[in-house]
């Protein structure tokens, strides 16, 4: 069987050009367009994310704001730091990187983001919204394994899903955008009872754990579809979830790096874009 190594990279290129326009268009109207970048601390995944996005961000146009916060700032002093980019008419958009440093409440971060300058679904708002299929976007990470396994053909329609993470960025949405295709859906974590177990039962599974060669041969069906969404900066480079040896038993899986790092950051302009 012939393995599909589901690239990111046509996906990006796909949706590049119509944001050019988008931006463009709102440009030659008179509007400035900027993308705001909130890190707290020195979250290696996080400072890999923000260089790509500060680079394609340039590449399209779009303006860009890096708001830097110390790995000690406080949780009212995020807020803050938000509140203020909420006002902001220069700023179309707001990226609270996460995760944040253990004193920083993550949610109550995304609860004070405007929702209309929310890129990445973090406040309850957007949330909600896309719990009930009404939602204007979900997070950028979870619409870029979507988009590739629309972009490849991928049927999904009655198939078993298994997602390994349940974060509100990435696991609980990629979750519910596979729900509403029709997947039937089963979300491990670390307190999953034989998770190895459950794994070999997917039919496309979802590698969101944030763990370096997580998800070894011996747990994945043979045909399955493998999407890993990790991103671990280890000192070999940027390794995913999955070991690469799983690219043998697949039918087809993403590459780290150059699967669905790269449309994250697309779809975090598209996000931007959809602003405008
Ligand atoms: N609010 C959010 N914060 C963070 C997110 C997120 O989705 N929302 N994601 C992580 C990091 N992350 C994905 O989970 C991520 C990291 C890196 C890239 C990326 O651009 N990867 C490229 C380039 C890699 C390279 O430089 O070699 C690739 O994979 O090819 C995208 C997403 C942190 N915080």
């Amino acid at each position: 069987m012939e393995t599909l190594m589901m690239s990111g990279r046509p996906v990006a290129d796909a949706c590049k050009e119509q944001i050019k326009e988008k931006v463009e268009a709102a440009q030659k109207a008179g509007k400035k367009v900027a993308l705001a970048i909130v890190t707290v601390g020195e979250d290696p995944a996080s400072f890999v994310y923000r260089k790509r996005l500060l680079k394609i961000t340039e590449s399209l146009g779009i303006g860009s704001r890096c708001v830097e916060l110390p790995g000690i700032a406080t949780t009212a002093e995020v807020i803050e730091a938000v509140r203020k980019l909420n006002g902001d008419p220069e700023i179309a958009g707001i990226l609270p990187m996460m995760p944040m440093p253990k004193q920083v409440d993550g949610e109550a971060v995304g609860a004070a983001l405007a929702p209309e300058k929310d890129m990445d679904c973090l406040s309850p708002a957007n949330g909600g919204a896309l719990l009930i299929g009404k939602g204007r976007w979900a997070a950028c990470t979870p619409r870029a394994c979507m988009a590739i396994l629309k972009f490849y053909k991928i049927p999904l329609d009655g198939k078993h899903a298994v997602v390994l993470g349940r974060s509100n960025v990435v696991g609980k949405p990629v979750a519910l955008l596979l729900l509403q295709e029709n997947c039937t859906v089963t979300v491990c974590h670390s307190h999953t009872k034989n998770l190895p177990e459950l794994v070999r039962q997917a039919d496309i599974v979802v590698a969101a754990i944030g763990k370096a060669g997580f998800v070894t041969p011996d747990m994945v069906k043979p045909g399955a579809v493998v999407v890993d969404v990790g991103i671990n900066v280890t000192e070999n480079g940027i390794v995913g979830d999955v070991a690469p040896e799983v690219a043998e038993k697949a039918s087809a899986f993403t590459p780290v790096p150059g699967g669905v790092g790269v449309v994250s950051n697309v779809m975090m302009m598209d996000a931007v874009a959809r602003n405008l």
